[in-house]
């Protein structure tokens, strides 16, 4: 199939769903029109939760008139000074999907076991993995996972067996420990894992309050080691351990390593940490705020450019205010960067995720007008359905290369992704990471379809100790491990109108997903969250799908309207003023490439290709860069 067609049938589906939707006479999200804001659930979670928060929970005192951010999100909301802050269990916004109501996966409705993740993806998903060029470049992508570290890490429960799959698999599944008991299996004739003899996937049970937490909530719930807010937590740490073992504590900067005269967070002791110790002849390893830094290089670039960034705002605010404090300094340009951070979420990067219209009639949109109500009755904190599903339908944009460019924008090399993972050596030498900064601008990213590419779908950690996996197998059976509910459950809480049948999704999916998914499911009521969610056309201007706009649109809701500290609240101990806003809202994620990397211009709008978007000089971006609004 030619691009053309398949854009084609694309927009054919699209067409289609838009009639379905006007002869319907409903819009994609009537609960949202009808309460005026996007969120489902108002409270304090869901009645389990209120063990962790009444029984389990540190006890935190607030400093009600502190102007800056506490480092582990304590004391945002000074009713309930935990919500929010790392280490607070996901609610749900639906029931916990459990066999046993508490911790067992669920089964079908007829009682059989739900089809296999990983034949799921052979039958349904992998058919389609052929790449397609989209008009966003890579930072749209490579964005959307920096700002997702910032708000969720929901970890593996490592405090059991190293290997899953060290011994074999249907003896795991019949009696090992609970952390193993969801490792997934491969099927003997799997098309491209048989070569390589594997039969059983790594897959660790996440971390749960009552098996890591001591807390016995139940049913069992995942626990979030992020802090929920944009406060550019995965730079500075989710917790103040962290984030003090980083700083210099001089002139408020953030500690770096000089390797081969260019400047990089600094380097890790390998012991411990918790990806460079899965391969073998790694020798950089880098250590920030949140440990997932080093998976692949355009994470690890994003780390640096923010860190770089960081030091660079510390000196220009010593500058203006050559008396203030190592620790003033520190906490005003950390402040700065999470509300850029914030900045950019809102104003640039969900308008294309969720669609510009949908996001400015759900007043997810940033307006100079309009500044945002801290409203301490919502709580900002992740769901389950957000982090362990509809959030992950991006992963459907990852590149399968990454492509070396030089100045003259000559394709240097071409790299295939996941032969890089979590090994950052070759970043650091010559002008690589300039190179692969430059390729990530110019170079078109990932269009979405539904399907993941081939290597993640097959060959990530192909490198690793690990071996194998399949990112979608191990995010649907993430689902299920966590009690993430099915995708009929989760549309009706949209509000949307009810799936019965496989017959009525033929409206929503392809006819040829519908069957495939026939096939495979008992009944259309237990189809996985993300299945469902990644098939379905997206809407309008966005790139997820209708579903997935519902969920996120919830969770960005709650944090930026539950975050008393959001970069334009009002009337709150250290609000911005005018000027400093405006300066504010005049700097995008390409200042921040300008001013960390040896590029010499970047797309008007960052996110497009250059043939999308005329290019601009970084020198005159840079000239915009004054921070005289801050001078005391
Ligand atoms: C090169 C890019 C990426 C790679 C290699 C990658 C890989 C992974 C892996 C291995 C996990 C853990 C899966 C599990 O054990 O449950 C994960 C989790 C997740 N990813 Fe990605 N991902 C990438 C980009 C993205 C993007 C672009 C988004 C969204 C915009 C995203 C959203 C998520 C979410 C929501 C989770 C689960 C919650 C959490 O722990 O944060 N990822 N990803
Ligand atoms: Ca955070």
């Amino acid at each position: 199939m030619t691009i053309f067609t398949y854009i084609c049938t694309r927009m054919l589906y699209l067409f289609v769903w838009l009639c379905v939707i006007a002869v319907l006479g409903t819009s994609s999200s009537i609960r949202i029109n009808n309460k005026k804001d996007p969120v489902i659930f108002y409270g304090d979670g869901p009645d389990s939760n209120i063990i962790y928060y009444e029984q389990c929970a540190r006890r935190v005192t607030c400093k009600r008139n502190a102007i800056y951010r506490t480092v582990d999100g304590t004391c945002n909301n000074l009713r309930n000074p935990l919500w929010g802050s790392s280490e607070t269990p996901y609610i749900r916004l639906a029931e916990a999907a459990y066999d046993d109501g508490n911790y067992e996966v669920r089964k079908q409705v007829d009682g059989s076991k739900l089809p296999r993740p990983r034949q799921l993806q052979l039958e349904t998903f992998l058919p389609k993995s052929k790449d397609y060029l989209d008009s966003n470049n890579y930072h749209l992508m490579q964005f959307g996972q920096w700002a997702n570290h910032d708000i969720s890490l929901m970890p593996p429960d490592t405090t059991g067996p190293e290997r899953c799959c060290s011994v074999r698999i249907v003896e795991i599944n019949s009696n090992s420990p609970y952390q193993c008991q969801l490792a997934i299996e491969i099927p003997t004739n799997d098309p491209v894992l048989k070569r390589y003899n594997q039969t059983c996937m790594e897959f660790k049970r996440a971390m749960t309050a009552a098996n890591n937490f001591g807390c016995p909530v139940t049913p069992q719930t995942p626990m979030n080691q992020a802090t929920s807010f944009f406060d550019a937590s995965q730079l500075y740490g989710h917790k103040l351990e962290t984030a003090n073992s980083i700083r210099s504590f001089d002139g408020g900067k953030l500690k770096t390593d000089i390797i081969n005269g260019h400047e990089f967070c600094p380097q890790k002791k390998r012991q411990g940490s918790l990806l460079c110790d899965d391969r073998e002849n790694v020798n950089i390893c880098f250590e920030a705020g949140d440990p997932r830094l080093n998976q692949h290089f355009g994470l690890t670039a994003y780390t640096t450019m923010f860190t770089r960034f960081h030091n660079i705002v510390t000196d220009k605010l010593q500058e203006i205010n050559p008396e203030w404090s190592d620790e003033v300094l520190y906490q005003e340009a950390r402040k700065f960067i999470g509300a850029l951070n914030q900045i950019i979420v809102y104003r640039d990067y969900l308008p294309i995720l969720l669609g510009k219209s949908f996001t400015k009639r759900v007043g997810l949109d940033v307006s100079k007008n309009r500044r945002t109500q801290y409203n301490p009755a919502i709580m900002p904190q992740l769901t389950t359905e957000f982090a362990g599903g509809a959030f992950r339908v991006p992963h459907n944009t990852l590149p399968s290369t990454y492509d070396y460019i030089n100045k003259n924008y000559e394709v240097v090399d071409s790299v295939k992704f996941y032969q890089w993972m979590s090994k950052p050596d070759p970043l650091v030498l010559g002008n690589n990471f300039d190179q692969i900064v430059r390729g990530m601008t110019t170079s078109p990213g990932r269009l979405f379809t539904p399907s993941f590419n081939f290597f993640i779908s097959n060959l990530m950690f192909h490198t690793h100790l690990t071996g194998n996996e399949d990112l979608l197998s191990v995010d649907i059976q993430r689902g299920r491990d966590v009690g993430v509910p099915p995708y009929t459950v989760v549309r009706k809480l949209c509000g949307f109108p009810e799936v019965n049948s496989f017959e009525d999704l033929l409206s929503i999916i392809p006819y040829y997903d519908v069957k495939s998914l026939k096939k495979q499911y008992a009944t259309v009521y237990d189809i996985d969250l993300l299945v469902g969610a990644l098939l379905e056309p997206p809407v309008g201007g966005g790139t997820v799908g209708q579903t997935a706009q519902c969920i996120l649109a919830d969770v960005f809701y709650r944090i930026r309207f539950g975050d008393r500290f959001f970069f334009d609240v009002r009337g709150q101990p250290g609000s911005y003023s005018l000027a400093q806003l405006r300066t504010l809202r005049n700097i995008d994620l390409g200042h921040v490439l300008c001013a960390t990397t040896e590029l010499d211009e970047v797309p008007m709008d960052i996110f497009k290709t250059s043939r999308r978007t005329p290019m601009m000089k970084c020198k005159n971006k840079l000239s915009k860069l004054d921070l005289s609004a801050w001078r005391e």
